[in-house]
């Protein structure tokens, strides 16, 4: 690096990486993570799932297809800041309508440049998700001091319901389909089921996926209890994905999953969904050391030993160790073992911890949400 550094980058075990700042001039804390997906850098950073996160793309060229006005996972972008390779350079894509910088400006997102992201990447892998400040100062003044400490004072992830801050105010109702096809599936253009979606930080491209499956979605807030989401007279209930810890979330939000799972209704659960239905079945949730974040994970399914390649975004998991008999394993990570999925035993109740809707990412899962709609025609049909 030639210039003088504007940002600067402070793990709460001293070291200091410096870099060149974009976006939003101010200071954040946050855990960091890295995430290896080679395109989708929009979606990623709108993803309520990384509420509390600074990203480090692993992937060196962030920002050339600029940013567009369809591809927000949200509202605003939800990952506290993000940190990459090169300096993004101009926007180079026919759907862009806009510059990564400007529109991270516009957020209130700080990023930063010229890193080493190989290096720092094996940090967080060699010390599991550190805490950190990151700061952008265009005078390139930084108190070292203070930030390391900032870092320190950060308490981290764990304990946190993170799921208050991303979930919608107000239910809502949600029909917009997909915009492109998963090889091989139809969309469905009738809405045959009445599904109720707890938003805990849902991703849009989950509710297209749902409404493509032929899903009619009203969206609950996370505070939802059992009696709202039955009083709406549900074919199905869907668990959303969402940020923070799953045992923290789970305080108000398994006894509204165990009320549903008294009845017969299908229910799905995606990521948080899935470790919060699984808390709810009886079995517990760790933090990983370093998580799950990318675009490529192999995943294999327990019963046909098919694998897929998989979206992922998580930094807590499933003790599979901890699944109580009548809960089947239905889905391993081929990386490292840890559970990706589960179903209750003669019951329409399954879960992923992975991502069908991708966004970014491979098709290979969309069937799991025409899964969750067969799980509804058959009850129907009874
Ligand atoms: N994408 C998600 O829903 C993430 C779930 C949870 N917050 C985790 O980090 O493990």
């Amino acid at each position: 690096m030639t210039q003088k550094p504007t940002a600067c980058l402070a793990l709460a075990d001293g070291t200091i990486f410096y870099g060149m700042g974009f976006g939003a001039v101010g200071e954040t804390v946050a855990e960091l993570c890295f995430n290896t997906a080679m395109t989708g850098y929009q979606e990623i950073m709108t993803d309520p799932s990384y509420a509390g996160q600074i990203i480090t793309f692993t992937f060196p060229h962030i920002g050339n297809t600029g940013v567009n006005t369809d591809d927000d996972e949200t509202a605003d972008p939800v990952a506290a800041g993000m940190v990459v390779k090169w300096d993004p350079t101009e926007a180079s894509n026919w759907r862009a309508t806009g510059e990564l910088k400007s529109w991270l400006a516009a957020r209130n997102r700080i990023g930063m440049g010229g890193v080493d992201t190989r290096r720092l990447t094996r940090a967080i892998r060699q010390q599991g998700a550190p805490h950190v400040a990151l700061a952008h100062h265009p005078d390139g003044v930084f108190d070292l001091e203070k930030l390391v400490a900032k870092a320190r004072a950060f308490a981290g992830l764990e304990g946190l319901d993170l799921a208050k801050d991303v979930t919608c105010a107000q239910s809502y109702h949600w029909n917009e389909m997909r915009w492109a096809w998963p090889e091989g599936h139809q969309p469905q253009t009738q809405a045959r089921h009445k599904v109720v979606a707890v938003d805990f930080g849902a991703k849009r491209n989950i509710l297209r996926c749902l409404a493509s499956a032929g899903c009619d979605v009203t969206v609950l807030p996370a505070s939802a209890s059992a009696e709202d989401v039955l009083a709406l007279n549900p074919d199905g209930v869907f668990l959303s994905n969402g940020p923070g810890d799953p045992a923290a979330t789970g305080v108000y939000a398994v006894p509204m999953i165990q009320g549903v799972l008294a009845t017969d209704i299908p229910v799905f659960g995606i990521c948080l969904g899935h470790q919060m239905l699984a808390l709810a079945l009886g079995a517990r949730t760790i933090k990983m050391n370093h998580g799950h974040h990318g675009a490529n994970h192999p995943v294999k399914d327990m019963q046909t030993g098919k694998v897929e390649i998989t979206s992922m975004n998580h930094g807590f998991t499933v003790d599979s160790q901890t699944l109580p008999a009548g809960v089947i394993e239905t889905h391993v990570s081929l990386f490292d073992g840890s559970n990706c999925g589960i179903r209750l035993d003669g019951r329409p109740v399954f879960s992923v911890q992975y991502h069908p809707e991708a966004s970014p990412g491979p098709q290979d899962s969309y069937y799991l949400f025409e899964r969750f709609a067969e799980a509804m025609d058959t009850r129907a049909a009874r």
